[in-house]
């Protein structure tokens, strides 16, 4: 480090700060230890990696091609994603983004890595979970989907598949490449801004809030509301609302998906977007609503545990 004054301009030997201004000192895939792919998209690939030098530390790379992403023109939905979890960044709930490098080929994302993957890893592993689990999932994901829409960011395709766990079995959402990440100045119209939205309902916050329901009904039912052999089919059910609870649905969790299952269909009494539960945020009806359900609030007497934090992989 440089002597008197200088230290305090002097940046710490190979550490600068990127376009996330996050300090990162891991600049090149050299300087991590490749393992399994996690997954991967259509000009993207996931990996587990561990740092070659120590502190040794896991993380999930993403690895973006450039060329790929240039000819598909995916360069705003990589951007999006990465400026949508630069916004989030912080939330325990929201897989984070810790630094961004690249070279001549990619972009590479070193993100948080969550140890015990996927959420319908363990609904299809347990079948379903007991009530107390259920709340125990759902809790976490809707505060990350609170703040999420506190900052403007609709998810848009929030599903098992991409809520993760990590090694102590707590939600990590990830997957942010569809999400629409709103203007300053649309988050700042607050209540009113569902409405804005809500013409275009696939962009409006409802559309995380139907996909909440989708996601209690599968984690108590072992599979999701809506299931059919076609796209098409599955968006008449959707659109009919034809769906069926299992025998022995617990009722205040049946009140709760039926609240939240409502806004994408066009049953008459339920065009109103303020008809759904959390859907008139002006009136006392914002996720608050949500969040002060029976389902959330009302005592559990099964002594449940949320599924123990796994052995490893
Ligand atoms: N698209 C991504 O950004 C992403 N994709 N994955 C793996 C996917 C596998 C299919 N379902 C969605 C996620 C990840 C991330 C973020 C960062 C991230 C962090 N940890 C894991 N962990 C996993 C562990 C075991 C199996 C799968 C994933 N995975 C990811």
């Amino acid at each position: 480090r440089a002597g008197d004054g200088g230290a305090a301009k002097a940046p710490l030997i190979g550490m600068t700060p990127n376009a996330m201004g996050v300090v990162g000192n891991r600049r090149s895939t050299e300087d991590f230890e490749f393992g399994e792919v996690l997954g991967e998209g259509s000009y993207s690939t996931v990996t587990h990696v561990t740092t070659v030098h120590p502190p040794y530390r896991e993380y999930a790379l993403k690895v973006l091609d450039k060329e790929h992403i240039k000819r598909e023109r995916k360069t705003k939905y990589v951007l999006i994603e990465r400026d949508t979890l630069k916004t989030l960044d912080g939330h325990p709930g929201i897989i984070k983004l810790w630094w961004t490098f690249q070279d001549e080929w990619s972009l590479y994302y070193v993100l948080e890595f969550a140890e015990n993957g996927e959420l319908l890893h363990w609904i299809k592993k347990y079948g379903s979970f007991d009530l107390r689990s259920a709340r125990y999932y759902l809790s976490q994901i809707l505060s990350a989907v609170a703040f999420m829409h506190e900052k403007g960011v609709i998810h848009r395709d929030l599903k098992p598949e991409n809520i993760l766990l990590d090694r102590s079995m707590r939600v990590k959402i990830t997957d942010f490449g569809t999400a629409k990440l709103l203007k300053q100045e649309e988050v700042a119209f607050g209540a009113s801004l569902d409405e804005i939205l809500s013409e275009g309902k696939e962009s409006s916050f409802s559309s995380d809030f139907w996909a909440l329901g989708c996601i209690l009904f599968q984690l108590l039912a072992g599979r999701p509301p809506f299931q059919a052999r076609t796209e098409y089919l599955m968006f008449q059910k959707i659109i009919k609302l034809e769906y069926e609870f299992p025998l022995g649905f617990p009722t205040d969790a049946k009140d709760l998906v039926e609240k939240l299952l409502i806004e994408l269909s066009n049953v008459p009494q339920v065009v109103d977007p303020k008809a759904r539960l959390g859907g008139d945020p002006s009136n006392g009806n914002g996720i608050e609503a949500v969040q002060s359900h029976p389902f959330f609030t009302s005592r559990i007497d099964v002594d449940a545990r949320p599924p123990a934090a796994p052995p490893k992989h």
